[in-house]
């Protein structure tokens, strides 16, 4: 079965000082999710934002928020990341020693839980827990900064994710230095969820968002 294409531009590349008007011009430019980063400083090495900020945007749109949490202890927070508007809440494997709790927190606020993996983390890490899982997300750059290069090894843990997943309803999510050029062999391994913070935000010109979500989209659908 193949899963939709999405598209999820990441607000991290956005201007801050305008984000309403940047979530809106996403989703008015095509976007199919907004990818929130959370940072915390502790877990990554930068700090973004929190639930508040995420609840002053939520309204302005009905596109699906994808939330990325980079934080430790990440289960305290969960809560508050569902009532801010959270459609999809997703915690890092390596975050905290009871992923399946964190997993099974989020399905009890009735939203979608995804887990993500560091560049260095085997995907054998969440074979136990894939059934509690509703999204995989491999992460192709080391979690923290916006505008890296995508690590070409994470071609070999989408393939992985996707034979560990086989025919189950989950989506596999990429997400770091996803660009036009290399996104038919994103999806050509098995993803299907594709993040993109400077490939899309870059400039912050929103009359530039529909042509770069399009250039995704279009290269994404060739496949590799
Ligand atoms: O989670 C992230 C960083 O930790 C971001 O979602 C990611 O880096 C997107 O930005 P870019 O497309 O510029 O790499
Ligand atoms: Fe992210």
């Amino acid at each position: 079965m193949t899963r939709p294409l999405r598209i999820a531009p990441s607000i991290l590349s956005a201007d801050f000082a305008r984000l309403g008007a940047e979530v809106q011009a996403i989703a008015e430019a095509g976007a199919d999710y907004v990818h929130v980063d959370v940072m915390d400083g502790h877990f990554v090495p930068n700090i973004s934002f929190g639930a508040p900020v995420m609840k002053a945007v939520r309204g302005l749109t009905d596109k699906i928020f994808d939330v990325h949490l980079m934080i430790a202890p990440v289960d305290p927070y969960l809560t508050d990341f569902a009532k801010a508007g959270a459609d999809i809440i997703t915690v890092h494997a390596e975050a905290g020693p009871h992923l399946h709790r964190s997993l099974q927190a989020i399905r009890s606020l009735g939203r979608k839980a995804g887990v993500a993996l560091n560049p260095a983390t085997p995907v054998s890490v969440i074979q136990h827990v894939i059934d509690d899982c509703d999204l995989v997300l491999i992460m192709s750059v080391n979690p923290g900064f916006g505008g890296q290069s995508f690590i070409p090894e994470s071609l070999t843990k989408i393939r992985q994710a996707k034979a560990l997943i086989g025919g189950r309803d989950i989506d596999l999510e990429v997400d770091g230095g996803v660009t036009a050029d290399n996104a038919a062999a994103i999806v050509a391994a098995g993803a299907n969820v594709l993040v993109a913070g400077s490939a899309i935000y870059a400039g912050n010109d929103p009359k530039t968002y529909g042509n770069r979500i399009r250039a995704i989209r279009d290269a994404a659908s060739i496949r590799a």
